[in-house]
């Protein structure tokens, strides 16, 4: 501001105001006005510089205030954002704490879900829980408006029973702001801005809280929003889980169904190709099965075959695989077992169903299965996995034509397996 003590010409003067409203026009806010002599020229200079003055600091407040939007935008989570705002914030507000709470659905309860320090530990932290009845916060609710509480010892004394001011207190926290979060008309819950010195906040700040609070409103319910998104997802791919598997285990005895098995079969297929690994397949067919039904009802045969399907999966290590094939037939894919060892595991499912009677409702039914055994060293050998399917179909049935309750082996080649 230049004062010559001197009275300039009005038109000198009037001229200079022109130039500066041009400038602020332009964006420029540090324009030189004469006044002159306290006439009503020397007036209209005085609050010209006064609105130059205003400008000024509203725009660098705007400018700030959008950096920090634009930063606290980026986070996507509530946790996130809240994060950035204790980072950001702190050039435009004084606080040594921050904390969120948010309201339910019923607006009956309030819950801390996330508090920040720069003293370290914070006793009313995340999770913390609190009954909107009779709390002072329901009048921040009602005035919309941010509260200042500058001696949190006074406000204890007038509200001995305020559990939360006692555990702020005991933080060494002093006085607190309390911003009202609304969005959409509807209260969601608080921001809570505390220092650790007394008479920290000021009403000069209101504005800028209001602001602020607005603003975090909206990204809170962004915040809310993808974190229902979150939840959604998680949700839609636990059910995608459960349908995958539905789709790939047999109801009635709960191994994987056709489409399991095969789909496992390709897979390790495929994969001892790559590797260059062994793979062998045994075929399991019950013996004289028809006449189960036909005796003792088809009830009685799905009995027979839930408890065959145990025997097996018991008899099997856990890296092979059992699935139910067809009606009463199951596949086994075994990965890495030698040569010599298939042969072995075979002899020993057709002895885990045939050792015991499988007992059903009261009645004992001697069962036994038939076996076909494949094996391939290298499954380069064989074209394809239903090739290996084929090879083991062509031993179960020898095994059946040879008296059944036993198995029999073919290599990838198709030669007899000794
Ligand atoms: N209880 C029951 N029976 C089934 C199921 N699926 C297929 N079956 C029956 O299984 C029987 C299979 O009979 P066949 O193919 O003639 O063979 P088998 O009587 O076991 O004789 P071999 O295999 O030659 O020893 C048929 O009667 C089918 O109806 C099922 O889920 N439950």
């Amino acid at each position: 501001m230049t004062s010559t003590g001197q009275s300039a010409p009005a038109d000198t003067r009037l001229s200079a105001y022109v130039e500066a409203v041009r400038a602020m026009r332009e964006g420029r806010y540090a324009v030189d006005i004469p006044l002159g002599a306290q006439d009503d020229v020397g007036r209209l200079g005085a609050e010209l510089q006064q609105l130059a003055e205003h400008l000024s600091g509203h725009v660098t407040q705007v400018l700030r205030m959008q950096a920090i939007s634009d930063t606290v935008n980026g986070g996507l989570t509530l946790i996130d954002v809240l994060d950035r705002i204790f980072d950001a914030f702190r050039t435009v507000i004084p606080y040594n704490r921050m904390g969120c709470a948010l309201l339910s659905a019923d607006g009956r309860t309030l819950r801390s879900c996330w508090a920040r320090a720069d003293f370290g530990d914070v006793r009313l932290g995340t999770g913390f829980t609190a009954s909107m009845a009779n709390s002072s916060l329901n009048q921040v609710i009602a005035s919309g408006q941010p509260r200042i509480l500058n001696d949190l010892d006074a406000h204890l004394r007038q509200h001995p029973d305020s559990h939360s001011t006692r555990l702020m207190l005991a933080e060494g926290i002093r006085s607190s702001l309390t911003c009202p979060l609304i969005s959409q008309g509807k209260p969601v819950g608080f921001l809570f801005f505390s220092s650790t010195e007394p008479f920290t906040y000021q009403g000069v700040h209101q504005g800028l809280y209001l602001r602020i609070a607005a603003q975090l409103s909206a990204i809170i319910e962004k915040g809310r929003l993808y974190q229902e998104l979150v939840e959604v997802n998680a949700r839609l791919l636990a059910t995608q889980d459960e349908l995958q598997e539905l789709a790939t285990r047999d109801p009635l005895t709960g191994v994987f169904n056709r489409r399991g098995i095969l789909d496992h079969l390709k897979a390790e297929y495929a994969r001892a190709r790559r590797e260059g690994g062994p793979i062998s397949l045994i075929i399991v067919d019950v013996d004289h099965f028809k006449k189960i039904n036909d005796q003792y009802g088809h009830s009685t045969g799905d009995g027979v075959l839930w408890e065959i399907a145990q025997r097996l999966a018991g008899g099997v290590r856990q890296y092979n695989q059992l699935g139910r094939f067809g009606g009463e037939e199951f596949l086994i894919v075994m990965s890495n077992v030698e040569c010599g060892q298939g042969p072995c595991i075979a002899e020993r499912l057709c002895k885990l169903i045939s050792a015991q009677p499988i007992e059903h409702e009261g009645l004992r039914l001697d069962v036994t299965i038939s076996a076909g055994l494949v094996h391939a060293t290298d499954p380069a050998t064989v074209a394809c996995e239903e090739a290996l399917i084929r090879l083991a179909d062509e031993a179960l049935y020898e095994a059946k034509r040879a008296g059944r309750n036993r198995f029999s082996c073919r290599t990838a080649g198709g030669a007899a397996l000794s």
